[in-house]
């Protein structure tokens, strides 16, 4: 693969009038998720439509369709892909209709097991639609026997790797989450019914402040107005996401109790703790993502936090662009230098995670072109130096930049005055009691890789 991508998002309703409209809300809260398809499919308690399409929920949903879409009951979905193209029948939520009844499958994550599941379901006949690894858990619900509860836990004890998905019928949604805890899944009461979100600012702008996680290996049923819960595995363990609290989630969302600035507030101020000796004048965070580290150690610090760097907000993420320069135009398009603040000052720059070293490059170019004497970078996170095989499309080994040069190279790479980085323990100490993935700095994975795994060779 050659591209690093973000996650996808997913958002079910449950019983509550015009699902389809309060879906469209929970989709564009998630949007920072996954840009490259939306989708939803609503159930009227008879049968299920859906409706999808590529680029962004707010381009692909016009007030006329959501309104046609009748029905109490929704799951939707936005996509960045980890696993089959971007071809419109990889696109989410999928539907099947059959003897038994319509199902609709919106996931995050990634099996990594797909390829022996789809090997084995085509052996018994199932013809798959598309090439993704989401529509696995669809065929093997579909696949194993008994009532739907029985069928959808049959199916997850088989699936390895990560997943947060929700299931929906003519009248009910299941949400199930992997034994590693890997991906966030969160539900919440909303007026007469519920509303599941792969994170919890999209419960905010709904008003709703209270919320659930589910647990490791759990299924969450929402059924006749009621929430019935199910372990449908004891083997569990607590492996959250750690790019979810570094890069990926909103800010305002809570992750397993912990709100997201926090955790990056705490993270900036660890790097300030280890930075007695630097003698420098102000803190610049590299907008958006780094900002609430920024902030957390320009308090720790004494330092004043700075706007030394405006950012364009129409410029997508960086790091999605599929040539190095397509990455290099749009850092320049993206973020300007303001000479007034960083003139004749010694800078720290905080971001968030180098991963190709293409944006730290290009900000201290810009910094000190705009008069900096010296930029110190400081990164919020480890030396990223694996690929991560659970929901976010990385890199191949090779391209990732830390795992080719060790961190002076790096610093003379992207022509600092000097660097330094978050340790692993660094990361555990922030996060407390929740308990971390780190693979794609420490390349501990906590499941089997299966297949994949071929790729960390590459
Ligand atoms: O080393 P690189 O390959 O350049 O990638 C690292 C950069 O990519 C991400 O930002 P991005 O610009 O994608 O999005 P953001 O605006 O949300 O921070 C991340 O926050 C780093 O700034
Ligand atoms: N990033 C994700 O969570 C993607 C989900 C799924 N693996 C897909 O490719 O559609
Ligand atoms: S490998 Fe990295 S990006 Fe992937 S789940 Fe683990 S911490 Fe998250
Ligand atoms: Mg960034």
């Amino acid at each position: 693969m050659a591209e690093i991508h973000e996650e996808c998002g997913v958002f079910g309703v449950y019983h509550v009038e015009n699902a389809a409209m309060l879906e469209y809300y929970g989709l564009h809260s998630l949007q920072h998720r996954g840009q490259e398809s939306s989708g939803i499919a609503v159930s009227d308690g008879e049968t299920i439509n859906s409706y999808k399409g590529k680029g962004l929920t707010v381009d692909v949903f016009q007030k006329e369709k959501l309104s046609a879409m009748k029905g109490n009951t929704a799951i939707g979905h936005v996509r960045y892909s980890t696993a089959g193209g971007q071809e419109a029948e990889n696109i989410q939520p999928i539907v099947s209709k059959g003897h038994n009844g319509c199902l609709a499958v919106s996931h995050n994550g990634q099996i990594d097991n797909d390829v022996e599941l789809r090997l084995e379901l085509e052996n018994h006949g199932a013809i798959f639609q598309g090439t993704g690894d989401s529509e696995v858990i669809l065929h093997q619900i579909q696949y194993e026997r008994g009532t739907l509860l029985e069928r959808i836990t049959q199916a997850a004890r088989k699936l390895d790797g990560a997943f947060s998905f929700l299931v929906m019928d003519e009248d009910r949604i299941y949400a199930v989450r992997d034994r590693y805890g890997i991906r966030p899944l969160s539900y919440a009461p909303c007026r007469q019914g519920y509303v599941i979100s792969s994170e919890t600012c999209a419960f905010e702008v709904m008003g709703i402040y209270e919320s659930y996680d589910l647990k490791p290996g759990e299924i969450v049923e929402f059924s006749k107005d009621i929430v019935k819960h199910y372990q449908y595995t004891n083997d569990i363990s607590h492996h959250m996401c750690a790019m979810e609290y570094i890069y990926f989630a909103r800010p305002d969302s809570v992750v397993e109790g912990k709100n997201v600035h926090t955790f990056r507030k705490e993270s900036g101020a660890v790097l300030a703790r280890k930075d007695q000796d630097l003698h420098a004048d102000i803190v610049v965070g590299v907008p958006d993502s780094s900002l609430s580290a920024a902030i957390g150690y320009a308090e720790e610090s004494g330092l004043p936090f700075e706007t030394g760097l405006f950012k364009n907000r129409y410029v997508g993420r960086t790091f999605i662009q599929p040539t190095q320069a397509m990455r290099d135009q749009s850092v320049r398009m993206k973020l300007s230098p303001v000479e007034s603040v960083v003139s004749g000052k010694s800078v720290v720059m905080i971001d968030d995670s180098i991963v190709r070293g293409t944006t730290s490059r290009r900000i201290v170019q810009l910094l000190k072109s705009a008069g900096a004497k010296e930029v110190h970078v400081r990164i919020a996170s480890p030396v990223f130096a694996y690929p991560c095989f659970y929901g976010v499309d990385t890199s191949t080994r090779a391209e990732l930049i830390g795992a080719r040069l060790n961190v002076e190279e790096i610093c003379d790479y992207i022509k600092a005055d000097s660097l330094r980085y978050l340790e692993v323990e660094d990361m555990r100490e922030v996060a407390g009691q929740i308990g971390l993935c780190l693979a794609c700095f420490d390349g501990k994975y906590v499941t089997n890789l299966y297949t994949h795994g071929k790729e960390l060779e590459d």
